[in-house]
């Protein structure tokens, strides 16, 4: 390399790309920048940065090419290669392991890394994501085409759930192909520029699965347990649906580990702790974070705030699991 491409090179590297957090050219985001005649040609890929950040990085790319002697002009072309929107199953083998809780804090901390980020909610036996994003009894539009608009939520994030498509309390017993055709209605709605949609499954290996893996394959799934035998036995049953279909199983998180007395200050493990990660490396999978157990995410999660979008309880927790989706992501 050059002198002046290796300084390019380095100058690029200042800028920070803001999904991954390293330099630009470390990233991959873009390539050493062409340089003739004292003018600087550098071309970014801007897949999943969205439009206000877009304009920070040009122009902080203007001002450190710049900044290097002989560089009269610099020219920025972006790109994106995104041309399908991408579907982040959250699944677990069984109910009640967190799966709601960590589905609306992926989407919250991806939108707070500039990601455009959809939500949807396909767990029709305990639809949850209206109450866990603040946003019970608003109800999704339709357009000219019959295509559900996603409700938007304070968060940033547009959501459509299983439970906006039948009245409250309604038991939901959907077989087969009406869960499939409820599920393809939340898919398939009119997601304007949503890059990312992180799709909160039902517990277990059902019509919902099925579906979503024949008509809609997921770019990734993350798989949530307690870290309990009983609870991995059956997030292996789950795994091994989406392996069998091709899905690549981003990685495992532990929820629920570790309970810090508010009294007293001891941390004792209700479920016990590590099973996820031991399961993990047996698997071969990667292993996403661990979640504490902390009465605060219950309530935060009760009232509507996603402890991500706060700096709440646990949003560190969710950030680091938040941050390994994103390299995933990226890579
Ligand atoms: N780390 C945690 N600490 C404290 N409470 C938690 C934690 N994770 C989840 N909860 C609480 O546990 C309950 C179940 O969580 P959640 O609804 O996310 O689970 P789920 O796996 O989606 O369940 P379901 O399959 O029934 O929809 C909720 O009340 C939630 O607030």
């Amino acid at each position: 390399m050059t002198d002046i491409a290796k300084q390019l090179s380095i100058a690029l590297d200042s800028v920070l790309d803001p999904v991954s957090g390293q330099g630009l050219f470390t990233s991959g985001r873009a390539p050493a920048p062409r340089f003739a005649d004292g003018i600087v040609t550098v071309i970014i890929d801007v897949t999943d940065i969205n439009a206000d950040k877009r304009a920070l990085v040009e122009a902080d790319v203007n001002l450190a090419l710049k900044a290097i002697e002989g560089v009269q002009d610099v020219r920025v072309a972006m790109t994106s290669t995104r041309t399908t929107r991408r579907i982040i199953a959250v699944g677990s083998g069984k109910g009640g392991v967190g799966k709601s809780t960590l589905s609306a804090n992926l989407a919250v901390s991806l939108a707070r890394r500039g990601m455009r980020v959809g939500l949807i909610d396909a767990d029709i036996y305990g639809p949850s994501q209206p109450r866990l994003l603040g946003a019970e009894g608003r109800k999704p539009t339709a357009t000219d085409e019959k295509k559900l608009v996603p409700v938007q939520t304070e968060y940033g994030i547009g959501m459509l759930s299983m439970g906006q498509l039948v009245k409250p309390g309604q038991a939901i017993a959907w077989r087969g192909p009406m869960a499939g055709n409820a599920l393809g209605q939340l898919i398939d709605a009119d997601w304007g520029e949503t890059e990312t949609l992180i799709v909160d499954l039902p517990p277990g290996t059902g019509d919902v699965q099925l579906t979503m893996i024949q008509k809609y394959k997921p770019a990734g799934a993350v798989i949530v347990s307690t870290p309990q035998d009983l609870a991995l036995i059956d997030a292996r049953r789950a795994i091994n649906l989406l392996t069998e279909a091709d899905v690549p199983i981003i990685g495992l998180v532990e929820n629920m580990a570790g309970y810090q007395c508010p009294e007293c200050g001891a941390i004792s493990d209700p479920f016990g702790t590590g099973g996820a990660e031991a399961a993990a490396q047996e698997l071969g999978y990667d292993f996403l974070g661990r979640i504490p157990l902390e009465l605060g995410i219950r309530t935060a999660s009760d009232e509507g705030i996603p402890p991500a979008a706060s700096g709440g309880p646990g949003a560190d927790a969710f950030n680091a699991v938040a941050g390994k989706l994103t390299d995933w992501i990226a890579r």
